[in-house]
């Protein structure tokens, strides 16, 4: 089964999004997503020159070779752009894979751990009764678990809430860099208010997540994960940065608040410590960039020897097509945690038709051949690429902070 045709599609129905797709010989063909946000010209250039002109010919069914072929002859290992682009040829191959065997991927992959995959969706407010409501609104829904985010007294915009109230909020939202400005005082005495008033309201059955996107320093996060212990939450997400594996070890002997780090790693080697010393409970590289099912799967099998579980990340920025391999991916994983799920819009839907559903807090991912995502390209090709950028954090004295 040779690849005869790998292109790249870029689509911006609301967001930009890439795709490539991979064309066999036999006709099958298989679809990856691409999308780096905020630097996605970056992965279309590198798949572009570097890497599909040398996929045509090849066994589209070597995956593995062709995973280590692109890994270990790149030279230069690793790296979000890397692991990216290797993410999108690893998963268009998986796709042709399973639709060639007629099963859908979670079947190749070993077959069902579980019934469906509990998801938890995001509550944002600019206070805590606008979060409050929102986190009524998701509980309505059928959401078991849920994120919640809100703006904080005195800061004028939190990253991670949404402008207006009922909305999403888009990461990369304007053409160059907005500047934000944070506070880190400000946020630790405000932010356990947020989570009292949630078991306040909803009671102790509901699932708590919160990110803090990297903001704070390891003493501080260690402090904020032991002031939430009465409030019991299913994580606190990515407390500081984790370039540093060992500032986790402080963070531990602080808190009993488990720990979800990794949307930003993409390799074994970014959570090798963490998981080892069990400084994390929950591991969130994920598929598109971390190089694909291949690579995440090493890492996923690794985390299960120190009961680390799987909390994929799966924000906007993440194109349907790795929804719909990592719901197939959550569905045979024997150490399965829970999975992100911010909803597309519904434009980016009709781009990319899917065969998951949601129902009653979960997601299953059908029993379409193949992840079950397929791109309409002439509808993607009316929307055309618009530069966007991620915001950056600073302190209120200038000073570049994390985010
Ligand atoms: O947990 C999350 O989903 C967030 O951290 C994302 O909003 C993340 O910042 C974006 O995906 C970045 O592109
Ligand atoms: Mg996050």
């Amino acid at each position: 089964m040779k690849i005869v045709e790998a292109r790249v599609i870029v689509t911006c129905p609301g967001r930009n999004l890439i795709t490539l797709k991979i064309v066999t010989d036999e006709g099958v063909y298989g679809i990856g997503d691409a999308t780096l946000n905020g630097r996605e010209m970056a992965v279309v250039a590198y798949l572009e020159e570097h890497v599909l002109p040398a996929l045509i010919g090849r066994d589209a069914r070597r995956i593995e070779d062709i995973w280590q072929y692109l890994y270990r002859g790149a030279y230069w290992r690793r790296g979000p752009v890397t692991m990216t682009a290797i993410a999108a040829v690893d998963v268009a191959l998986w796709d042709i894979k399973a639709k060639a065997a007629n099963m859908p991927l979670y079947q190749l992959l070993g077959g069902k751990s579980r019934e469906r995959v509990m998801v938890y969706g995001h509550a944002t407010g600019k206070d805590i009764e606008g979060c409050l409501a929102e986190v009524a609104r998701h509980v309505e829904l059928g959401y078991k678990a849920v994120r919640v985010q809100c703006g904080i007294p005195g800061i004028a915009t939190t990253y991670g809430v949404a402008k207006r109230s009922g909305e999403r909020y888009e990461p990369a939202d304007s053409d160059l860099p907005a500047e934000h400005v944070w506070d880190t005082a400000k946020y630790l005495n405000h932010v356990p208010k947020l989570f009292a008033a949630v078991r306040e309201r909803f009671g102790d059955d509901l699932h708590i997540l919160h990110d803090v996107h990297h903001r704070l320093t390891p003493i501080e996060a260690g402090r904020l994960g032991k002031a939430v212990e009465p409030f019991n939450l299913f994580w606190l997400e990515d407390c500081t940065p984790a370039e540093n594996q060992e500032a986790f070890r402080l963070i531990r002997q602080h808190t009993t608040t488990p720990l979800a780090v990794g949307e930003v790693f993409n390799s074994i080697h970014d959570c090798r410590e963490l998981i080892q010393e069990q400084l994390i409970d929950y591991i969130r590289a994920t598929l598109v960039h971390a190089g694909g099912i291949t690579h995440v799967r090493r890492i996923a099998d690794f985390a299960a020897l120190y009961q680390v579980r799987t909390g994929f990340h799966g924000a906007t920025d993440l194109s349907p097509v790795t929804m719909g391999a990592a719901l197939h991916f959550d569905t045979w994983v024997p150490n399965f945690g829970i999975q992100e799920h911010m909803p597309h819009d519904p434009l980016t839907d009709d781009v990319f038709p899917h065969a998951y559903r949601f129902e009653d807090g979960h997601f299953t991912p059908g029993e379409t051949p193949g992840h079950g995502v397929d791109i309409n390209e002439e509808l993607a090709a009316r929307y055309p690429y618009k530069r966007a950028s991620l915001p950056v954090n600073r302190l209120e004295d200038g000073t570049l902070w994390h985010w």
